[in-house]
């Protein structure tokens, strides 16, 4: 990746050179540089800092992108004062994005660079995975990022191959994926899909960290994010998701509104299964207040035939009024999931994520990837909730939603190394967008 060099200026022993490579320490500094720049795509600059004044930057060249690329202001280093250093320094964070130049990234990106995500005193690097079609459109993301002037936002680089935008990343955030068509068999969309998480998961396992946490957003995203793991075998399959947090989000608001509380007093809330008109949003585990939910909404008929289809129809509706699927509360969400891994879980409460079923103490089938209620200490990982109440109910819907992703699996085959696929999909469930 290419990163500008620096050329140091007549230096004064109150400055301290900090070049923006990723695996170097960074002052997070409350003051932007004083720079004035033209940005510049794949152009090395350097430029002479004397008592805080930026000489103009030299281009020295300038091609179309081809490759991943640090972007415009982002490729220049900085001088700091040393008095501007903090006990606050920090190892800057790599965030990879795919499908960056589309609409929920769009939202996406600016919370991350804005230090939503890691904290007021963690620089972030971004890298943008767009693709030929989109290039010129996440040239336009990039633009944008560079004018918000995020204080934390470090390195942003964007390219069109898996191999170099996922390069040590320790976030990887899967967001690109084709949208159904008209016409379009689920079968074909698992397999235009599944081929595109295929490809990254191999790309993840050959150069991200070893240690990368991926949130798979790209539907279908539990088989997605199944076919991503079984490609990138020497990352641990925990640390893959699909992202089901926009449903517990949307569930939360419906008890929320029925109970006549803010949304804030509703806890404990368990999407299980698929991302899909399956998932099961668990009114039996959930709280009000901390009481459970069936205790203050005494409306059994309502909770499991309007409440529940209400959440696994939410995406369906939207997109008829908006003409688009949901984008800012799916960038929410990621935010959302994305601190749940960083930060402890409050005591008694629990958030749900789509995970690798390996050793789960519900019964569920193993080696899929199924919404589940998790804890964590914020250090990245999660554990699986232990106790959990389940009644015929929950556990009929619980294996509609199973059916569904072992027939999904089933028919990925060809992509997860387990031979010939077999595409038996039940024809009554769809993605939460379809119906
Ligand atoms: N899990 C969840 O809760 C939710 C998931 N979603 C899913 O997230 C995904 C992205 O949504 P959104 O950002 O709104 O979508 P957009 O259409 O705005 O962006 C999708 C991006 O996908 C990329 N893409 C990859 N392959 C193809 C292809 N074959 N044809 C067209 N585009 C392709 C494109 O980027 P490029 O050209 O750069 O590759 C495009 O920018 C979708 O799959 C959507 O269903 C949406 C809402 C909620
Ligand atoms: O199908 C879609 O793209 C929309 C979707 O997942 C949702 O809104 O939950």
């Amino acid at each position: 990746m290419a990163v500008a060099e620096f050329i140091p200026s007549s230096s004064s022993s109150l400055t301290k050179t900090i070049s923006l490579y990723s695996s170097q320490l960074l002052h997070v500094s409350t003051h932007k540089p004083r720079l004035l720049l033209t940005p510049l795509r794949r152009s090395k600059i350097c430029c002479s800092v004397i008592s805080n004044e930026v000489q103009a930057p030299v281009p020295v060249a300038k091609e179309p992108i081809k490759k991943t690329e640090c972007f415009g202001v982002f490729c220049l280093t900085y001088d700091l004062k040393a008095e501007e250093e903090t006990s606050s320094w920090k190892k800057l964070i790599n965030v990879s994005v795919s499908g960056a130049a589309g609409m929920i990234a769009n939202h996406l990106l600016f919370k991350l660079a804005s230090g939503e995500v890691f904290g007021p005193d963690q620089p972030v690097a971004l890298k943008l995975l767009g693709s030929e079609r989109s290039i010129q459109a996440l040239e336009g993301v990039a633009m944008e990022l560079e004018d918000s002037l995020f204080p934390l936002l470090r390195e942003v680089s964007i390219g069109i191959d898996p191999y170099e935008v996922f390069q040590d990343a320790e976030w990887a955030l899967l967001i690109g994926a084709k949208p159904r068509g008209p016409g379009m068999e689920r079968a074909g969309l698992l397999d235009i899909n599944g081929q595109i998480f295929a490809e990254q998961g191999k790309a993840l396992n050959a150069v991200a960290s070893r240690n990368v946490k991926v949130i798979v957003v790209g539907n279908p995203c539990n088989t997605n994010a199944l076919i991503c793991l079984k490609n990138a075998p020497d990352i641990p399959a925990k640390n893959f998701h699909a992202l089901t947090r926009l449903d517990e989000n949307r569930a939360k608001c419906q008890l929320a509104l029925k109970a006549g509380v803010f949304y804030d007093k509703v806890s404990n809330m368990t999407i299980w299964g698929n991302h899909s008109t399956t998932q099961v949003p668990d009114f039996l585990n959930a709280k009000i207040n901390g009481f459970p939910v069936k205790d203050v909404i005494r409306d059994s008929k309502w909770l499991e035939e309007e409440f529940t289809e209400k959440i696994q129809k939410r995406g369906g509706v939207l997109i008829q009024k908006w003409g688009r699927s949901s984008a800012a509360s799916t960038a929410v969400s990621v935010v959302d999931a994305m601190r749940s891994l960083v930060t402890p879980t409050p005591e008694g409460d629990w958030f749900s994520t789509g995970v690798y079923t390996n050793g789960n103490p519900y019964g569920i089938a193993e080696d899929i990837v199924f919404s589940m209620p998790c804890r964590s200490k914020g250090d990245g990982d999660y554990e699986l909730v232990k106790d959990v109440l389940m009644d015929d109910y929950l556990r009929s819907r619980i294996k509609k939603s199973e059916d569904e992703l072992l027939a999904e699996k089933r028919c990925v085959a060809h992509l997860t190394g387990e031979g010939i696929a077999v595409c038996d999909l039940p024809g009554d469930t769809m993605l939460p967008g379809e119906m």
